[in-house]
């Protein structure tokens, strides 16, 4: 299998790594380590005879745990014992591994920021993932996979002009079909501001002088949608937060569908990190716009009327505002998180942008907050590093993103990895820092992501220290 989690206990210490598609993390007692101490721990262990039986011992860590060195027994186990007791190294390393293991819930945490963790290729399963993401004609097309399910319910259509009894509160908006027509200037290409796989987006300006987003969904693909339609509606009237894009109505009346939502002035994130908009976002800028979309997203899975996992976070769906603050939008693939916090979300489909698809959502369709987590990985190392999450006209060791910086920051290179776009120089321990929580986002299982509420803490952190470092 390309996942592996393997975790054994011996005497006090719990050893743990998991392996996905050859990215390893290893774990000490439920933290996160770098090599050298889990495999120190792990020679350790070996001594008091207690090994991980496969590979990681071995390839990881150069120990010979073969089956038949461990079945020399006590003999062996006997000699290792005298040998540590004649070597004052042995001890040391036993001594000095207990206590930074009781130390553990400081000194790891902050490991977890300076770890470089390994990362060994893996040919066949990593290319059966490029492959995937290579055949992809446009590198951030949408996936799209349907299961059918038997019992899936589709909501009723509902075919009069309707606008949701829920949006009856200030700032919203009640438009019937002839005043949408008339404030698109009956959809007319010149307000046409963007177009994506549900449809395309209108500036509009209404009677009242208020300035809008019409989302018109495509009606060749209308039968389809009326279930995305629906969702998108049902979530985003119940969502009020100054990084998330509003909901101001909707009309559901024929064969139109149409969301109207805040317009956001300046843009997409990407379309700043291309440079498309003027100037290139600095590295505050980017620090800011990371701690709004994690206060958005931890608002979606914490404090919304009902859990809501977004499940499309990407650079094209962050808008900015004229003073750069940053707002997520497009709810159309969001689905309803799972009530009771131990359950998880059995996906129908399969939804998201290639690039930023958890793996384990994919393999599994469990969707939990985690498969947001994973995308926001995705998203930082792209805002740090300019770089779309895949990239086909670079050379083929730098087209997955994720790899290629995961690979140079094991190698020490943070620091190359910053968009060069950005000519301002950056404290080399803040890159680091923004890294690491990246790629422990970007975790190959779920279990190894922080919650986004732990994301928004510890960007306030590096924010702090980004501060202090201007001083
Ligand atoms: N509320 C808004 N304010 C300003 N511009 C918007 C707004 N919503 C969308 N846009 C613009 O319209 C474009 C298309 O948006 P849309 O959400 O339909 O598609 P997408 O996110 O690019 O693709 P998809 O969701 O299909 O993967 C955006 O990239 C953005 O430029």
């Amino acid at each position: 299998s390309s996942l592996e989690v393997k975790s054994k206990i011996c005497g006090a210490d719990r050893l743990e790594y998991s392996n996905s598609f050859g990215r390893v993390l290893f774990y000490l007692n439920g933290n996160l380590v770098d090599k050298v101490l889990f495999c120190k721990a792990l020679q350790f262990h070996y001594a008091e005879h207690c090994a991980f039986e496969g590979y990681i011992g071995t390839d990881y860590c150069g120990l010979d745990l073969s089956s038949a060195e461990l079945s020399v027994g006590r003999r062996k186990f006997l000699r290792e014992q005298k040998k540590k007791d004649d070597n004052p190294e042995g001890k040391k390393y036993s001594a000095s591994s207990k206590v930074g293991i009781a130390a553990s819930g400081i000194v790891l945490t902050c490991c977890v920021f300076i770890c470089p963790c390994v990362y060994r290729k893996k040919r066949e399963t990593a290319s059966t993932v490029l492959k995937k993401e290579l055949n992809s004609s446009d590198s951030t097309s949408p996936l799209d996979v349907n299961i059918h399910v038997p019992h899936e319910k589709v909501p009723p259509t509902s075919s009069v002009f309707s606008v949701s009894p829920n949006l009856n509160r200030t700032g919203s908006v009640h438009l019937n079909l002839a005043q949408v027509t008339r404030a698109t200037r009956n959809f007319s290409p010149a307000l046409q501001i963007g177009e994506g796989g549900f449809g395309t987006v209108y500036r509009a300006q209404l009677d009242s002088g208020q300035v809008v987003a019409i989302k018109r969904a495509k009606k060749e693909h209308f039968e389809n949608l009326q279930t995305e339609f629906s969702s998108e509606v049902e979530l985003l009237s119940k969502i009020d937060h100054r990084n998330l894009v509003r909901l101001l109505g909707y009309v559901d009346k024929g064969n139109e569908r149409l969301i109207i939502t805040e317009y956001v002035p300046n843009g997409t994130l990407r379309d700043h990190l291309d440079g498309q908009r003027g100037k290139i976002l600095d590295f505050n800028q980017r620090l800011e716009i990371a701690i709004d979309v994690a206060h958005g997203l931890t608002y979606l899975h914490l404090y919304a009327e009902k859990q809501i996992i977004h499940r499309d976070v990407k650079s094209s769906n962050i808008l900015l505002t004229e003073s750069m603050r940053a707002k997520v939008a497009d709810f159309g693939f969001a689905r309803l998180g799972p009530m009771d916090s131990d359950q998880t979300h059995i996906s129908t489909k399969v939804k998201g942008t290639v690039g930023y698809l958890d793996p384990e959502y994919m393999k599994t369709y469990q969707l939990t907050t985690k498969s947001d987590v994973y995308s926001f990985g995705i998203l930082l190392i792209e805002i740090l590093s300019g770089r779309r999450p895949v990239d086909l006209r670079r050379p083929v060791e730098e087209r997955i993103t994720l790899r290629w910086a995961f690979r140079k920051f094991n190698e020490g290179q943070a620091v190359e990895l910053v968009d060069p776009m950005m000519e301002e120089a950056v404290d080399a321990e803040i890159i680091v820092k923004m890294f690491a929580l990246a790629f422990q986002c970007a975790a190959p299982i779920r279990h190894d992501r922080p919650e986004m509420k732990f994301v928004v803490e510890h960007l306030w952190a590096i924010r702090a220290d980004y501060r202090r470092s201007l001083r």
